[in-house]
């Protein structure tokens, strides 16, 4: 299990491919290089099931399992008691789910020892932008505002880190604490196109905001040439901090 640290920022690419042979067809272009850190999400876990990313963390594979559970405290209990035997390095759960279910998680993660996954909470997932957080859920306030609620409860609830969007990163670092790791997807290049993303940032805008690990997927996975932008992007990312200090 490797641990992201917070002397280095990594690129986790999201494998959302319907099929386990497609997903290791595509890690096979890293064959002779550094594995990347991989996310694992419902799409892949649902096709592949769990002895198939145990087998991916055996291979040396770095693995965040995003499976973003939400349920009663005592169902996530449950199925994170059921995930850490996985050797996963995150796992993801909605902050929505509140502070009791949050506390279940970690003592369920707990009983790992130290080879326990470090948990996430979700907060507003990046596909929401203020419209539909008013409208639609009735949450009122700016997104900022939700985020910082829900990352402060996550804290509170002794989750590890929160995903959330590169606007947010930084506001979660001042207002809630260093020591919460801030993951971010809804990464796009200059100019790409965001698809259903509505908080996107460029990789070198997200790690001066705040943002200690980026989550990137499509961007990769579909490009003409994945382990070419993969590293220009892993370049980006090391310069930018280097700029930057951070
Ligand atoms: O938990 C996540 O990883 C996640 C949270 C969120 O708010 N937004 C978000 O896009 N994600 C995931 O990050 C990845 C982004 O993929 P792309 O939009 O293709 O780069 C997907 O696998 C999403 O499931």
């Amino acid at each position: 299990m490797t641990t992201a640290t917070a002397d280095r920022t990594h690129v986790v690419i999201a494998l959302d491919f319907p099929e386990p042979n497609e997903a290791e067809r595509f890690l096979s272009l890293w064959r002779d290089r550094e594995k990347p850190f991989v996310k694992v999400g419902m799409q892949l876990f649902y096709a592949a099931g769990p002895r198939w990313v145990a087998s991916l963390v055996e291979t040396g594979y770095s693995v965040f399992l995003d499976l973003k559970l939400h349920d009663i405290p005592h169902t996530v209990a449950g199925g994170i008691g059921s995930l850490t035997g996985l050797g996963v390095d995150w796992i993801t759960l909605h902050a929505g789910g509140g502070k009791a279910m949050m506390e279940a998680a970690k003592a369920a993660a707990s009983a790992a020892g130290s080879r326990r996954p470090r948990l996430l909470a979700v907060t507003q997932l990046t596909s929401m932008d203020r419209r539909a957080m008013n409208d639609e859920l009735g949450i009122p306030g700016t997104v900022r505002d939700a985020v910082l609620r829900y990352a402060r409860l996550a804290e509170q609830a002794g989750m590890d880190g929160v995903v959330c969007s590169g606007e947010e990163a930084g506001w979660i670092k001042e207002k809630v604490g260093r020591s919460l790791m801030t993951v971010t997807p809804g990464i796009r290049l200059n100019g790409q196109r965001t698809g259903d993303q509505k908080r996107v940032m460029t990789p070198e805008k997200a790690v001066r905001s705040g943002a200690d690990h980026l989550v990137v997927g499509r961007p990769i996975t579909r490009a003409q040439h994945p382990v070419e932008v993969y590293e220009e992007m892993v370049k980006c990312v090391q310069q930018t901090r280097r700029e930057n200090d951070v």
